[in-house]
């Protein structure tokens, strides 16, 4: 392996997911983010169906999430501290991106299975990228995924609304707790 290649792999396998609470300015630049769906647009799709939409939530259209998030909250009857909690959720990442699936269930190639796993590997190499450039992120969902009002802001009809990847500039050292298996456990010699 040469320096390089060192250098790109080391930095792959420290992308660790990084919450609102330590996400702070500057979020990606619109240069950046479209270098992060570049990565994105890299990963196995069959067919090449693309099937998901990834839009940027930034500025002034956070506070209109937020006010999403918190009229969702009374719906599920959480009370006004509630409320302000979720709109804050909202508020706090300095750049929010709504996933969105598009996921084709007649397609006569290409099973629903496979384009959920298209849609994941597109998130992943979306937020490598993110990580390569130096920012922070963690991908988040929650009942409000399936709030309809929430669901048609960010989806049209046959679309999935997946969750938002918060995004920002990390305030500590990305670091996870070590719960995943070792890698011997997940790669399997078969016979
Ligand atoms: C589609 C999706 C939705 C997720 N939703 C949540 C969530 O609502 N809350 C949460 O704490 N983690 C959620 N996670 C998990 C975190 O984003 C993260 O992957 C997990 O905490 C493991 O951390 P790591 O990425 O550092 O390994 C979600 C992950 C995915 C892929």
């Amino acid at each position: 392996m040469n320096q390089a290649q060192d250098l790109a792999l080391q930095a792959l396998l420290g992308r660790y997911s990084v919450g609102p609470k330590h996400l702070l300015e500057p979020g990606p630049s619109p240069e950046e983010l479209e270098l992060m769906a570049r990565a994105a647009l890299r990963a196995p799709d069959h067919g090449e169906l693309v099937p998901w939409r990834f839009k940027v939530v930034r500025g002034a259209a956070r506070q209109r999430m937020a006010e999403l998030f918190a009229e969702a909250a009374r719906a599920a009857g959480k009370g006004e501290e509630g409320a302000q909690m979720d709109a804050e959720r909202a508020l706090r990442p300095p750049v929010s991106v709504a996933i969105v699936a598009r996921i084709d269930l007649g397609h006569p190639q290409v099973p629903a299975h496979e384009q959920w796993v298209a849609l994941g590997g597109a998130l992943a190499q979306f937020m490598s990228a993110a990580h390569l450039l130096g920012y922070g992120g963690k991908m988040l969902s929650g009942a409000k995924v399936r709030n309809p009002q929430i669901a048609a802001a960010f989806c049209e009809p046959g679309e999935t609304l997946v969750g938002w990847l918060a995004l920002g500039t990390p305030a500590k050292r990305p670091e996870g707790a070590q719960r995943k298996p070792g890698p011997q456990e997940v790669l399997q010699l078969w016979a």
